[in-house]
């Protein structure tokens, strides 16, 4: 009910579109079922009249019956047009509204969620929730007006027909409904479920395509798939199986309350109590009049997956982000100085310490390594810089303010980082390099491409900066994809930059371009480097050693070189 109730609550700024829809929907329902009944009492009528030889106004109904039927035309035109504009405004608005939860999550909450599993979050489950206004709130709020309207309607005939055909309606609009949902709740469920799992492990069979060749595991893959296939065909032909019998006790239903009706309306034609028209139009009424309840086995069927993929959603929108912002932040900061005092993160409360009372200084303008066995803390002090995560004990200090008083935005847009893992998009080179500054000139960008040693190798590619670089830059060569993100890094100009292992993983001819490229983004700027290259370490002022979160020495590059953690943590890339 809370989730049925957050829901409509997301529906609300679209209310005049989809009352709009569901008016439309009633005014098609009503003036089908008018049709039929007008129709069948003015053949009846005719019939009749022909027999007895007297004579009939028939323009009145012939006029009303083509009002009715260009009514049912126009209008099912008008509910289409309206209901899917409907639709496509709050799919639209869903994503966005999302998006928006979801962007703060990252990355600290969205680890353990797995990559697959977010895409059908934000693709199949918002599709679902859409089925919520077209198949559940539209054809409920339709029937039960429509029902309303038809029993006072045939009530001015025969109150025990307009009885009969209340409770046949009842029958087939909400009690098989309500079976039907009932046995469709679980495979429902399972369905949603497993159309994820079958999704993530797809995305994930995908993007792990080399390993799974390299250690023969593609067959284990493509058996799993084939499992979550089979499971999910099951789970549909039992949902098949349900709505077919729900459709078939429906339609039963129909035909039964048509008899029932006619038993006791024919009684009444023969006591002269009911004109003879009146009872073939009441027979057609009460056939077309299970015509407005004819949505609601759908909308209980999609009651149950609409909730399952509101339940998942909301999930997702609850989680509260790992870092908020200040209430009142401190406008953004100025001066790159940074200083860290006893310094304490850990991941979980149940974690390890991973920075353990750390010790750190980086005056404006300094250039500071850190240096450190593998999961000594580097990366994890630039995940809390950057506010991706929050520290429990300490303080840092940026431009003589707690990092806590700035907003993460302002922080990130005060500094850049380039990792061995920065992400390309699979787009130009050009939109990857305007992601830093979207207003930025072409003079801006070749500037940038230069002094990150880049331009020259651009303009060699046949289609220079419009060159796509595909799937996380793969038509790069490591060097050059680790350039750009430099580039990218420089147009964004920012006064602090941070570089974690920027030369991992590349050869040394790559290095020594990157390295150039990177001596010359350092100027002037403060920099944070994590690396275990010597050769990066030259251009340092001070080199920290870290072990286990803490610092154990620092000092000038010159003054540590005879230091034998130095000697192994420095050589280790
Ligand atoms: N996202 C995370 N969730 C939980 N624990 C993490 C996470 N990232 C790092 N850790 C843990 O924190 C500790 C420090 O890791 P960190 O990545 O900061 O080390 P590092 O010095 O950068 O290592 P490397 O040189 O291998 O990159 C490790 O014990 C690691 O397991």
């Amino acid at each position: 009910m809370k989730d049925l109730r957050r829901l409509l609550a997301l529906f609300a700024p679209y209310t005049r579109w989809m009352l709009g829809g569901i008016a439309l929907t009633l005014v098609v329902v009503l003036a089908n079922i008018g049709l039929l009944a007008l129709s069948g009492w003015f053949i009846t009528a005719m019939a009749l009249a022909g027999l007895a030889h007297t004579s009939m106004d028939y323009f009145t109904p012939a006029a009303g019956i083509r009002g009715l039927a260009i009514l049912r035309t126009g209008g099912r035109y008008l509910e289409r047009l309206v209901t899917h504009e409907a639709t496509l405004r709050l799919l639209s608005r869903l994503r966005v509204w999302f998006y928006q939860h979801l962007e703060p999550l990252a990355p600290a909450r969205l680890q353990y969620y797995r990559g697959g599993d977010l895409l059908s979050r934000i693709r199949a489950d918002i599709d679902t929730l859409d089925n919520f206004y077209l198949r559940v709130v539209a054809p409920s709020v339709a029937a039960f007006v429509g029902v309303a309207l038809l029993s006072g309607f045939m009530s001015l005939f025969s109150p025990a027909v307009a009885l009969i055909n209340l409770g046949g309606l009842a029958v087939a609009g909400v009690a098989i409904p309500y079976l039907a949902h009932r046995a469709g709740r679980r495979p429902g469920l399972q369905a949603v479920e497993t159309r994820a799992a079958l999704r993530s492990t797809v995305v994930d069979g995908i993007q792990g395509q080399a390993e799974l060749r390299i250690y023969g595991a593609a067959p284990r893959q493509i058996e799993r798939i084939g499992t979550l296939t089979d499971a999910l065909i099951r789970e549909q032909a039992r949902l098949s199986r349900i709505a077919g019998l729900s459709a078939a006790g429906s339609s039963l239903t129909t035909q039964l309350s048509i008899w029932l009706a006619l038993l006791i309306a024919i009684p009444l034609v023969t006591r002269h109590a009911l004109d003879g028209p009146d009872l073939a139009m009441i027979a057609l009424f009460v056939m077309a009049s299970f015509e407005s309840v004819s949505g609601l086995p759908l909308a209980f069927q999609s009651l149950g997956e609409t909730l399952a993929a509101a339940g998942r959603i909301f999930e997702i929108i609850d989680t509260r982000p790992q870092v908020e912002d200040p209430a009142h932040p401190a406008p953004p900061p100025a001066l790159p100085a940074l200083h860290c005092r006893g310094l304490r993160m850990r991941y979980a409360d149940d974690a390890h310490w991973a920075l353990d009372g750390l010790d750190l200084d980086l005056p404006a303008g300094h250039r500071v390594a850190l240096i450190g066995a593998t999961g000594s803390g580097k990366s994890t002090l630039i995940n809390v810089l950057m506010r991706f995560w929050d520290y429990q004990q300490g303080r840092i200090e940026l431009d003589g303010r707690e990092l806590r008083e700035y907003t993460g935005e302002d922080l990130r847009a005060f500094s850049a980082v380039v990792s061995q893992r920065t992400h390309l998009f699979n787009t130009t080179i050009r939109a990857n390099l305007l992601l830093a500054r979207p207003d930025a000139g072409e003079q801006d960008l070749i500037a940038a491409a230069r002094q990150a040693r880049i331009h020259d190798e651009i303009m060699r590619f046949p289609d220079g900066y419009d060159t796509f670089v595909g799937e996380a830059g793969v038509r790069l060569s490591g060097g050059q994809a680790r350039r750009v993100a430099i580039a990218r890094a420089l147009l964004k100009n920012t006064p602090l930059l941070i570089l974690d292992e920027p030369t991992e993983g590349l050869d040394a001819d790559a290095e020594r371009l990157v390295m150039a490229a990177i001596e010359s983004a350092m100027q002037g700027r403060s920099v944070l480097l994590i690396t275990h290259r010597p050769r990066a370490l030259r251009h340092m002022h001070e080199v920290y050693i870290l072990e286990q979160g803490r610092v154990v020495a620092h000092g000038a590059p010159a003054s540590l070189a005879e230091m034998p953690a130095f000697a192994a943590y420095s050589q280790l890339g």
